[in-house]
């Protein structure tokens, strides 16, 4: 099912608790204009391509099973230019809201593949979102092989060099790529929550350590 609902930054998942069942995960889709969003968002809720998408800012709801777990993804589709700042900009609230993000560019637009590179520093610069929440680049428009000015390796290495997943993919010819994509930023944040669960119980644990420790020396 899936429910299409405005932007609403305070709609939050940090409520994850491992032992529940179910999972949620906000995952924000950001870019240049013109790239894909849309396209990549739309191919992985309905597995469909339909070509023209509107001008329309949303927050989808998507229940899904996924080895027999029931998981929520939130995905927020953004326009571009962002509303705040330098047009490359991206908001605090996307960020506080994203447990991942998928930053798209095209194969074929230079321009927004050096969106995409202004856009990955400026969220690791960020302390809005925690530093282990992960960021996949995606290449899109693969299809247009003949109008490409971005080279796969350059995609590669620059996703390499900057610790982000990579994908090169079409949402206008297949579905698998697209659902490998929404699939890597799903485990990608499985694993960010469980470091940051780990990370609090490791300091719950030396805190109950340094209580007993405190109460024998006042003993
Ligand atoms: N050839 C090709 N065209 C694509 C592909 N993906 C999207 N498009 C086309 O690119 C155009 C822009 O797609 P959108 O999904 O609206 O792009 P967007 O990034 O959401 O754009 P904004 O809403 O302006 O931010 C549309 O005409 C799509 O049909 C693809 O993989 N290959």
């Amino acid at each position: 099912m899936v429910v299409r609902v405005k932007p609403n930054p305070h709609h939050c998942s940090k409520a994850m608790d491992g032992s529940q069942q179910r999972f949620e995960a906000n995952i924000l889709l950001l870019g240049a204009e013109n790239v894909g969003k849309s396209a990549l968002t739309v191919r992985f809720l309905t597995r469909r391509f339909i070509g023209e998408y509107g001008d329309i800012e949303s927050i989808y709801s998507h229940n899904d099973k996924i080895d027999g777990r029931e998981i929520s993804f939130n995905i927020w589709d953004s326009l571009y230019p962002q509303n705040c700042g330098t047009p490359e900009s991206v908001s605090d609230k996307q960020l506080q809201w994203a447990d991942g993000v998928i930053l798209v560019y095209s194969i074929c637009d230079r321009s927004s593949f050096k969106v995409v590179q202004q856009q990955v520093q400026l969220i690791r610069r960020s302390r809005k979102m925690s530093p282990t929440a992960p960021i996949v680049i995606v290449g899109n428009k693969r299809d247009l092989q003949h109008q490409r000015t971005v080279s796969s390796e350059e995609g590669r290495l620059f996703a390499l060099c900057s610790d982000c997943g990579f994908f090169e993919i079409s949402a206008a010819e297949t579905y698998h790529g697209v659902l490998l994509v929404f699939h890597e930023v799903l485990d990608l944040i499985k694993e960010s929550k469980a470091i940051k669960k780990g990370v609090a119980g490791l300091k719950g644990i030396v805190r109950s350590v340094s209580a007993v420790f405190g109460k024998k020396r006042a003993e």
